[in-house]
C-alpha cells in the first residue's frame, strides 16, 4: 500500500531565502560547516496547556527524498536577480545535483505530549543543508502537531464517545485535507470520511449520508427506505432535512423493516438545531422503541466548547462529526514552531554557541545541542529539563525557571525519567523504526493519562514546568550578556 505523501523530488518546497542564503554558503566556503538547529514553539496553541507532537513520519518521508531533480535544478538556474542577471551560478547547482544528505536528526516520537520551548527536533549536519530544510520541517512540524492539538482536546471532552473527522471539504486544500486527517487520527479521532487518508494512511473510514440524498426522492421515508435497503450493512440515517424529530420517527420505521430482514438501524445524525435538547428527544423515542443500541451522530460546526457545553446540558450524543473547526484550527490558524541555529564547530573542532537576541525575554533563543529530560514520580510526569548533551550533567540536576531565575528545582540522580529526542537519523540515514499510525495513537492516549489534569482543562491551564538545566542556563545568560555588551 501506498503510505507516502512526500516521495517526490520536493528540494524546492523551500523559502528562496534559504537558497540565497545557501548559496552563500557554498560561495564563501562554509557550506560544510558543522551546525546545530533546534525546532521549537514558544507558546500553546488555543490557550491550552499542553501541544502534541506530530508531523515526524512525513518529516522521515520527506528526508528520504530530499533531492533537486533537474527540473528543479533548471527552475533555480532561471531566477534573477534585482538587475536582471542570474541569481545562482552553474557550479552552485551542480553542487546541488549531487548533495546527499548528511544530516543526523533527533527528534520527540510523534504523540508525545510537548511543551514551550522543547525542541522537537534537532538536526545537526553541514549548515547548507540545515538551512534548506527550515522551511519544510516547520511546514511538516507546525499544522500537523496544531491539529493534533486540536484533536486531542476534543477527544478530552468526548470521553469513549466515537470522534469521527469530517473535515476534507472545509481543509486547506488537499494537502491541509490529507494532513489533518492523519494529524486528527493521531489525536484521538477514531474514522475519517476522509477515503483516500483511509488508503494511504490506513486510518479507518465511515459516513452517513447527505441531504441531498434525502432531497432527491418525494418523501423522506422513501429515501430512507431505499438507502436501508441497498446498504443494510451500514445504516446511519440524517433526520434532520425537514423536521428532525419527525425524521428520528421514519428511521425507527425503517429499523423495524431492518430488524426483519436480520440487519439493525446503525445510528440517526443530526445536523442542526439544538443538539442537546434534539439528542435527549430523539433518545428518548429510538430507546421507546427498542433502539437502544442505536447510536446518535451529532455534526452541525461543532468544536470542544460546543461538545462541552452539550455534555453539561446532557446531550445524549454518542458519536461526534466534525470537520471546520477541526481541520482548520478554527480559532488558530498556526503554531508558532521556529527553527533557530543553536550552534556551530568552529576551526579548532569546537561549539561555538549561538544565540539570538531580542527584546522580548520569550524571543531569546537557547544554545546548545538539546535534549529534554522529562522526570516523573508516582504520580506521573513532573517537569522537564532542557539540557546541553555537551556539558556532563552532575550527579544531582538543578533547573532554572528562564523566565525567573529565582525558581529552581533539582532532581537526584535516583529520580526516574526519561529522553525525550531519539536518533532519527544518522549521517543521513534512517535508523528509526517508525510505530505505525495506530501506535503513535495510543502514544497520544497513553501520554496524556501521566499529566496532571491541571494542564489538559481549557481555561487558564496550569503551566507544566520545564526548565533549563543550571550549566545551559548559566551558558544563556553569559552569550546574552556578551551579545549584548558587544551590541
Ligand atoms: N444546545 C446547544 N448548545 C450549544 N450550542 C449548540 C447547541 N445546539 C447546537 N449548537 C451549536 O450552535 C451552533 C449554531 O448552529 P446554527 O446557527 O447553524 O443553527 P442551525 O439550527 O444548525 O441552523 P442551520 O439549519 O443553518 O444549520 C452550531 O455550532 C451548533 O453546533
Ligand atoms: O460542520 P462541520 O464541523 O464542518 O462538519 C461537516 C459538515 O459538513 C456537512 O454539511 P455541510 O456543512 O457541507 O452543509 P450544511 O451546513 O448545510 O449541513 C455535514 O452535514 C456537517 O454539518
Ligand atoms: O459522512 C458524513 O456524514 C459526512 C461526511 C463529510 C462531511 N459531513 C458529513
Amino acid at each position: 500500500m501506498i503510505n507516502r505523501l512526500y516521495d517526490t523530488s520536493l528540494g524546492l518546497l523551500t523559502d528562496l531565502y534559504q537558497l540565497t542564503m545557501a548559496y552563500g554558503y557554498w560561495k564563501s566556503g562554509k557550506a560544510e560547516q558543522e551546525a546545530v538547529f533546534n525546532l521549537y514553539f514558544r507558546k500553546h496553541a488555543f490557550q491550552g496547556g499542553f501541544t502534541i507532537a506530530c508531523g515526524l513520519s512525513s518529516v522521515i518521508d520527506y528526508l528520504n527524498e530530499y533531492r533537486f531533480d533537474e527540473a528543479d535544478l533548471e527552475y533555480i538556474g532561471s531566477l534573477t536577480g534585482n538587475d536582471g542577471k542570474k541569481l545562482f551560478e552553474s557550479g552552485f547547482l551542480d553542487y546541488l545535483s549531487k548533495m546527499e544528505l548528511k544530516c543526523s536528526v533527533d527528534a520527540v516520537p510523534e504523540g508525545t505530549v510537548v511543551f514551550p520551548n522543547e525542541p522537537l527536533l534537532r538536526i545537526q549536519g553541514p549548515i547548507l543543508q540545515c538551512q534548506l530544510l527550515e522551511t519544510p520541517l516547520l511546514n511538516l512540524i507546525n499544522f500537523q502537531s496544531l491539529v493534533a492539538t486540536k484533536a486531542a482536546r476534543m477527544r478530552l471532552v468526548a470521553g469513549d464517545d466515537t470522534l469521527l473527522e469530517f473535515g476534507l471539504r472545509r481543509a486547506q486544500g488537499p494537502d491541509g485535507g490529507m494532513t489533518a486527517s492523519r494529524a486528527a487520527y493521531i489525536g484521538g479521532f477514531d474514522a475519517t470520511s476522509n477515503v483516500l487518508a483511509g488508503k494511504l494512511y490506513g486510518i479507518p473510514v465511515k459516513g452517513t449520508h447527505a441531504h441531498s440524498w434525502v432531497m432527491s426522492f418525494d418523501s423522506e421515508l422513501e429515501a430512507f427506505e431505499t438507502y436501508a435497503q441497498h446498504m443494510p450493512n451500514n445504516v446511519t440515517l440524517l433526520v434532520d432535512t425537514y423536521d428532525s424529530l419527525q425524521g428520528v420517527k421514519h428511521a425507527i420505521t425503517v429499523g423495524n423493516k431492518l430488524r426483519e430482514r436480520g440487519y439493525d438501524l446503525g445510528a440517526i445524525r443530526l445536523d442542526s438545531g439544538d443538539l442537546a435538547y434534539l439528542s435527549i428527544e430523539a433518545r428518548r423515542l429510538l430507546d421507546e422503541a427498542g433502539f437502544e443500541k442505536t447510536g446518535i451522530v451529532a455534526s452541525n460546526d461543532l468544536d470542544e466548547y460546543i461538545m462541552d457545553s452539550l455534555k453539561i446540558q446532557g446531550a445524549r450524543i454518542s458519536v461526534w462529526g466534525i470537520g471546520t473547526k477541526l481541520v482548520t484550527a478554527f480559532d488558530q490558524p498556526a503554531l508558532g514552531g521556529v527553527f533557530k541555529l543553536a550552534a556551530i564547530r568552529n576551526e579548532e573542532g569546537e561549539w561555538d554557541y549561538k544565540l539570538k537576541l531580542s527584546e522580548q525575554a520569550i524571543k531569546v533563543s537557547t544554545p546548545g545541542i538539546q535534549q529534554v529530560r522529562r522526570f516523573k514520580d508516582q504520580k506521573g510526569f513532573v517537569s522537564d529539563m532542557i539540557f546541553n548533551i555537551e556539558m556532563p550533567l552532575p550527579g544531582k540536576s538543578t533547573m532554572i525557571d528562564p523566565y525567573d531565575f529565582t525558581r529552581n528545582r533539582s532532581f537526584s540522580e535516583a529520580v526516574a525519567y526519561e529522553d525525550l529526542l531519539v536518533p532519527v537519523f544518522s549521517d543521513g540515514h534512517l535508523i528509526y523504526t517508525l510505530p505505525s499510525i495506530h501506535e503513535t495513537r495510543e502514544r497520544v492516549k497513553d501520554q496524556l493519562t501521566h499529566f496532571h489534569k491541571g494542564i489538559k482543562r481549557f481555561v487558564n491551564p496550569h503551566t507544566y514546568p520545564v526548565g533549563l538545566e543550571k550549566q545551559l542556563f548559566d551558558l544563556k545568560t553569559d552569550l546574552i550578556v556578551k551579545l549584548r555588551t558587544n551590541e
